[in-house]
């Protein structure tokens, strides 16, 4: 057994719960998204973790999470490493577009393979695969090294560049992905073996809702 790595999606955001498509822009939290910040870093505090260091991206939905959590753990001070290699996928030309409006016009299917599929990209935008392409090698160069090393890191992101790790995490293939959907503010805490692969996974909070 090795360390333990903690993947949370951020709260809900203003875009969020405007239902736009957001990507790369960055919109802040909701008194929701903070709430369901805080009932996130509450369950981790909870467990009684301790983490050795913090990753999130370059937005601030993200690094507002991170915080929020690292505040209800006791730990508002650590080292947080923030890097645009774990930023949302880059939805192109939807973002800021209204994600009914775009099935009125494109189909609710075209809509969730552009939303969900693995390698279809959205309009001037990444597919997952494009954001696994970024996600990956910062995973394996400089958060991997350190749940290897036995240290516990908090990894606070966006639904697709979670995505793209929790499919190499869980070895889900391309069918399986389409219907994997991250709640925002849910931890998900993995406990890793020396060799890399999953030991237990363990979701603190309920998944189900999420779409
Ligand atoms: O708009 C986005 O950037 C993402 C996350 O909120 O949306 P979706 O869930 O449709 O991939």
């Amino acid at each position: 057994m090795s360390g333990t790595l903690v993947l949370v999606r951020h709260g809900q955001s203003e875009w969020n719960l405007k239902n736009l498509f957001t990507g790369w822009k960055d919109p802040d939290l909701t008194p929701l998204g903070v709430e369901e910040a805080n009932a996130g870093g509450k369950a981790l505090a909870d467990t009684g973790i301790k983490f050795d260091i913090a990753f999130t991206s370059d937005l601030s939905r993200a690094q507002k999470t991170c915080q929020i959590v690292l505040d209800n753990v006791g730990q508002p001070d650590l080292e947080t490493i923030r890097d645009q290699a774990l930023n949302e996928r880059d939805y192109g030309d939807l973002s800021g577009l209204n994600k009914d409006d775009a099935r009125a016009k494109w189909g609710e299917e075209q809509v969730h393979i552009w939303r969900r599929s693995y390698d279809v990209p959205p309009p001037g935008g990444e597919s997952l695969r494009d954001t696994g392409a970024r996600v990956w090698p910062y995973y394996l160069t400089d958060i991997l090294p350190r749940v290897l090393a036995g240290e516990t890191v908090l990894v606070a992101a966006h639904g697709n560049s979670l995505r793209a790790l929790v499919m190499v995490l869980d070895r889900l293939t391309k069918e399986q992905v389409l219907n994997l959907n991250l709640a925002t503010g849910v931890p998900m805490v993995y406990r890793l073996n020396a060799d890399s692969t999953v030991a237990s996974k363990e979701v603190l909070g309920d998944m189900s809702g999420a779409h």
